[in-house]
């Protein structure tokens, strides 16, 4: 879905070729993310200072906040080769053993999605994370015999999404692990503003906190409403001011508060509907007309985490927030009625 501007994973071609570009090359031109920055700053200097490879590292956090980036540049500062391959290429061992011996000393090795990679790869990744070696089977039943071969040390950069699925034989192998944190209106200003400067798109300071509020705390989804704004303001003749921002920005559905449409459309039955529930999910998918494992993984995380939204043992609930944020004055609640509708949980 081309148009789905609030989507966290990346959406199309065109959209790669548009990151690749906006892409910070280096830890200093990277905003945020303080903390991982200085722990990766020490573990590269002392590798450095030591001329070895550094330690394995592993990358987690949600979709769009700079994982892939930051494999980049850990690449580039430590002055290796890149190579990059993805879990959902490594489906047998064998795809892991030619990829392994193939690596020049001291080369990056970035494995995207690391968790679906298959698990009699991830076997084989454990040795040589820990020696630079592998064990390769030759052969078939009782004539099978394995040949040990040397590798040439690398550092393994492991992105996911998804941590908690790896085993912890994998994760423990990793010397250090950075969890990415969404990012503050403060720090996504300063991602828009070094992109409006690489995109030469002349946008004001206020415009560009208009846009920061909308992003979900994520740089992709930043860097593609800003792409939005600036068309708009091409095509309208203006500036990027905070009118440009408002107006682009309501016409591809996206609240002051970056909610989308399908959001919008939960709170409002929730509201409405259901008198701020507490109600069942599939009830609450039903009457948006989606499934509701589109509710559960897409719509209700965000709803939760920016406080709109409360999961309860008897259904979902909306906060008095949720009811200020739609401009719906709240009912005054007759609390000697037990609520209704609870389906399901
Ligand atoms: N800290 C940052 N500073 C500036 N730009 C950033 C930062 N983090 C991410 N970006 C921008 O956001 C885009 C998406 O980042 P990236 O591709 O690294 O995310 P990811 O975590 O790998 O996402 P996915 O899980 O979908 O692979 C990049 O093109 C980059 O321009
Ligand atoms: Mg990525």
């Amino acid at each position: 879905m081309s148009d789905d501007l609030t989507a966290p994973e990346l959406e199309s071609e065109s959209e790669l070729a548009f990151e690749g570009a906006l892409r910070p090359r280096s830890l200093a031109e990277f905003v945020g993310q303080a903390k991982v920055r200085g722990q990766l700053q020490l573990l590269l200097t002392a590798a450095r200072m030591q001329e070895r490879t550094a330690d394995h590292i592993l990358l987690a956090g949600p979709p769009g906040l700079g994982k892939t980036t930051l494999a980049m540049i850990v690449a580039h500062e430590s002055e290796r080769p890149l190579r990059l391959s993805s879990g959902p290429a490594i489906q047998h061992a064998g795809d892991l053993a030619a990829l392994l011996s193939s690596l020049t000393p001291g080369e990056v090795l970035f494995i995207d999605e690391i968790h679906r990679m298959a698990r009699s790869a991830e076997e084989m990744l454990y040795l040589a994370m820990e020696d630079f070696r592998i064990d390769i089977m030759v052969g078939k039943g009782a004539g099978a015999t394995s040949i040990p071969l040397d590798l040439a040390p690398f550092t393994l950069v492991g992105a996911t999404t998804r941590s908690g699925l790896l085993p912890n034989p994998l994760r423990d192998r990793f010397g250090f692990t950075a969890h990415l944190e969404f990012y503050d209106d403060a720090e996504l200003t300063q991602v828009l503003s070094r992109a409006a400067s690489m995109l030469e798109f002349d946008i004001d300071r206020e415009a560009l906190a208009e846009i920061a509020g909308r992003c979900r705390g994520t740089p992709r989804i930043a860097n593609r409403l800003l792409r939005r704004v600036r068309d708009y303001a091409l095509v309208h003749g203006g500036r990027g001011d905070v009118d440009a921002v408002r107006a682009a920005l309501e016409l591809y559905d996206v609240d002051p508060l970056g909610l989308d449409r399908l959001d919008r459309a939960v709170l409002h039955v929730l509201l409405e509907r259901f008198d701020g529930g507490p109600v069942g999910l599939n009830t609450l998918a039903v009457s948006v007309g989606e499934e509701a494992e589109t509710i559960e993984s897409v719509v209700e995380p965000f709803l939760v985490r920016i406080g709109l939204l409360s999961r309860t043992p008897r259904g979902r609930m909306a906060t008095a927030a949720a009811w200020r944020h739609l401009g719906i004055p709240s009912p005054a609640r007759d609390s000697s009625q037990p609520p209704s509708l609870i389906d399901d949980i």
